[in-house]
C-alpha cells in the first residue's frame, strides 16, 4: 500500500486537510482517468485549467486532491493538498510513487533545440554494442532493451515517464538515455528525476509559438543545468554561443565539447563526403557512417557522455564507429542513379545544416531539389525562413505541406513563400498535396541528382484536419521512383 504522505515527500507543501495517510491507488492528472481511490493533481495547462475539473474527479471517486488553490467548498473524507506548485508536485509525487526509478541507474539526459534524437539513439546503441541494458525516451520511440514502447511525445509526461522509467529498472538496465524538450522542463515532467548528467547541444529559432521569446527559451534550457545535483556531470557545446549561458547557476561537474573553440573534448573533422565522416578524436582517426558537420558534434557528445561516465575512452571510440543513428535523420535512399535523402529537419537551423552538408559532399554538376513544409499549428515565424534557406541552397525548391494540423494548409504555404526573394521565384514550386510535390521531385531528378525530402523524417503519417493519414516520406519517394522507374 501507498500513502498519501510517503509519495509527497519532497513536495513543497502549503497546507494539508485530511487523512494523509490515506491510500493511493493511482496518481491522475486527467479528470477523465480518474477511478476509485485517485490521487488528481489539478494542473494548469494551456488550454484549461486542471482546479475546474476537481469536482469531476472527485464525482468519479478521487480520494485525495493535490492543487495550488484549494476549492471554495470542501468534503469530508476527502484529502486536499495544498501546493506551491502542481505541475513541480505531480513530478515529485511520480517519481516517489514508482520509487525513484532514476535514483538505480545512471540517467542522462539531452536538451537543445536540433541534435536530441540523434544524439540519445547513438548513445542508446553505443552503450548497446558496449554489452549493457539499456534505456532510451526519444520522439522517435521508446526502448527498454530491445523492445520498442510508441512515443507519443519527445518527453512523456511525468507519469509516463516515471513508470516507463521504472520498468527499464526491472528489465536491469544500468543505463538509460532521454530526450529533454523545452516543453517538458518548463512543464515540470522532468521533476524528481535524478541525473546522472545531461547535455547541451545548441540552440536556434523554435517553439516561439509557445514561449514567446527567445529569451524564455533559452532560460527553459537552462532550467535543467541549474536543477542538476553536484554529483552529475554538464556537457554543453562550447562551439555554440549560450553553452555558458546554460551553466551559470548549474552545481554539476562542468564539461564542453567543441570543434572550433576550446574545450574539454575536442575533435576535426578529417573528411566529409556522402559515405560518411572521418573525425580525429584525441589523435586517434575514426571513421563513421554518419554524415555531416552536425553529426560530427553528436558523435562527440556521446563519446564526452561515455567518458564521463567511466567508459574507456579506447573501447567507446571502437564501439562508436559501429553505430548507424537515428531512423529518418538523413536517411538515404539511392535508386536508379538518384539519391534520396530523408530528413527531420523541421526548424531553420536543422535545415541550413543538413542543405550545407549536401553541398559539401556534391561532387559534380548535380541538382538538389528540395521539398519542404513547415507544420501547423507551430511556430509560424520560421516558416518564411525555411523556405528562404530551401531557396538559397537549392537548385530547385518545392514547397508542400507537412502536418498542417488544424491550420489551412494553403495558408500556411503562403506563409513560406512570403520569405523567398523574388528571383527564385522561378526555380519554387508550390505543390499542397506531398505525395504530388515528391512525385514532381522524383520526375524533375535527373541521373546523379539529389532530392531533399526535409521536417518529417520518421514520422509514419501526416495529420490533416486532427486526422492522421498514414504517410511515410522514406516509402513514399521509393514509390514514386520505382514507377518513374528512371533510366
Ligand atoms: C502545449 C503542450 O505542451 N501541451 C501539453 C500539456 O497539455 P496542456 O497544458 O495544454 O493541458 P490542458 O489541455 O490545458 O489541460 C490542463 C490540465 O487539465 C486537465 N484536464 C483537462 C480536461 C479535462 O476534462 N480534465 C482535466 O483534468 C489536463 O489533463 C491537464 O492536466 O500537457 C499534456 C500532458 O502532459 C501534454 O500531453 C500536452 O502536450 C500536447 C499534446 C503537445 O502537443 N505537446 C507538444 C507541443 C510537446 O510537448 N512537444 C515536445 C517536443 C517539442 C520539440 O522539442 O520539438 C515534447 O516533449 O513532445
Ligand atoms: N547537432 C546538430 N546540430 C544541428 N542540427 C542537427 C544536429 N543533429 C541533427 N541535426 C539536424 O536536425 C534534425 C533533427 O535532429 P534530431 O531529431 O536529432 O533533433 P531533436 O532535437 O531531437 O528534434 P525534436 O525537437 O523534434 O525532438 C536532423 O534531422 C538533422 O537535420
Ligand atoms: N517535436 C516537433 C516536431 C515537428 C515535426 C514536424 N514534422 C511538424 O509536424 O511540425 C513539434 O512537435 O513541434
Ligand atoms: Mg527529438
Amino acid at each position: 500500500m501507498k500513502a498519501l504522505k510517503d509519495i509527497l515527500y519532497k513536495v513543497s507543501l502549503t497546507s494539508t486537510i485530511g487523512d494523509m495517510d490515506v491510500e493511493v491507488k493511482d496518481l491522475v492528472f486527467d479528470s477523465r482517468k480518474v477511478q476509485a481511490g485517485s490521487v488528481f493533481i489539478a494542473v494548469r495547462g494551456t488550454q484549461v485549467d486542471g482546479h475546474d475539473f476537481i469536482a469531476a474527479a472527485l464525482e468519479k471517486g478521487a480520494k485525495s486532491i493535490v492543487c495550488e488553490t484549494l476549492p471554495d467548498q470542501l468534503l469530508e473524507h476527502v484529502t486536499y493538498v495544498q501546493v506551491v506548485d502542481s505541475s513541480r508536485a505531480l513530478g515529485v509525487m511520480a517519481a516517489n510513487y514508482f520509487e525513484n526509478p532514476s535514483e538505480k541507474m545512471k540517467l542522462v539526459a539531452v536538451t537543445g533545440t536540433n541534435g536530441k534524437t540523434s544524439t540519445v539513439t547513438l548513445l542508446y546503441q553505443l552503450f548497446r554494442e558496449m554489452g549493457y541494458n539499456v534505456g532510451l525516451v526519444s520522439t522517435v520511440e521508446n526502448k527498454i532493451n530491445d523492445t520498442v514502447i510508441p512515443a507519443t511525445h519527445t518527453t512523456p509526461d511525468a507519469i509516463a515517464l516515471q513508470s516507463l522509467l521504472k520498468q527499464m529498472v526491472e528489465a536491469g538496465c544500468t543505463h538509460a538515455f532521454m530526450e529533454a524538450s523545452s516543453h517538458a522542463i518548463v512543464q515540470e515532467r522532468m521533476a524528481g528525476l535524478h541525473l546522472a548528467g545531461a547535455v547541451f547541444t545548441n540552440i536556434s529559432h523554435d517553439h516561439l509559438d509557445y514561449h514567446s521569446t527567445f529569451d524564455a527559451y533559452i532560460n527553459a534550457k537552462k532550467k535543467l543545468f541549474d536543477e542538476l545535483p553536484k554529483d552529475a556531470f554538464a556537457l554543453v557545446n562550447a562551439d555554440d554561443k549560450r553553452a555558458l549561458v546554460m551553466l551559470q547557476n548549474c552545481r554539476a561537474t562542468k564539461q564542453t565539447y567543441a570543434l572550433k573553440y576550446p574545450a574539454d573534448f575536442k575533435a576535426k573533422v578529417l573528411s566529409n563526403t556522402i559515405e560518411g565522416l572521418e573525425l580525429d578524436i584525441n589523435n586517434k582517426q575514426i571513421w563513421f557512417r554518419m554524415i555531416g558537420e552536425f553529426n560530427a558534434y553528436n558523435l562527440l557528445a556521446v563519446f564526452g557522455v561515455a567518458v564521463l561516465l567511466g567508459e574507456d575512452e579506447e573501447e567507446v571510440l571502437m564501439q562508436l564507429s559501429k553505430v548507424k543513428g537515428a531512423q529518418g535523420r538523413f536517411d538515404r535512399i539511392s535508386m536508379y542513379g538518384i539519391t534520396a535523402i530523408v530528413d527531420y529537419a523541421h526548424t531553420p537551423d536543422a535545415l541550413e545544416n543538413v542543405l550545407k552538408t549536401i553541398q559539401g559532399v556534391r561532387t559534380g554538376g548535380e541538382q538538389v531539389i528540395t521539398v519542404v513544409g513547415c507544420g501547423g499549428n507551430r511556430d509560424r515565424t520560421k516558416r518564411p525562413i525555411m523556405a528562404k534557406i530551401a531557396t538559397q541552397f537549392s537548385d530547385k525548391v518545392i514547397l508542400t505541406s507537412d502536418n498542417p494540423r488544424d491550420e489551412e494548409p494553403m495558408a500556411i504555404l503562403r506563409e513560406m513563400e512570403a520569405g523567398i526573394n523574388p528571383v527564385d521565384f522561378k526555380k519554387t514550386m508550390i505543390i499542397e498535396d506531398r505525395r504530388e510535390a515528391i512525385k514532381t521531385a522524383g520526375i524533375l531528378a535527373k541521373k546523379g541528382d539529389i532530392i531533399l525530402i526535409a521536417g518529417k523524417g520518421h514520422e509514419t503519417y501526416q495529420e490533416i484536419k486532427g486526422v492522421k493519414y498514414p504517410f511515410d516520406d522514406r516509402e513514399v519517394v521509393k514509390e514514386v521512383l520505382n514507377l518513374l522507374n528512371k533510366n
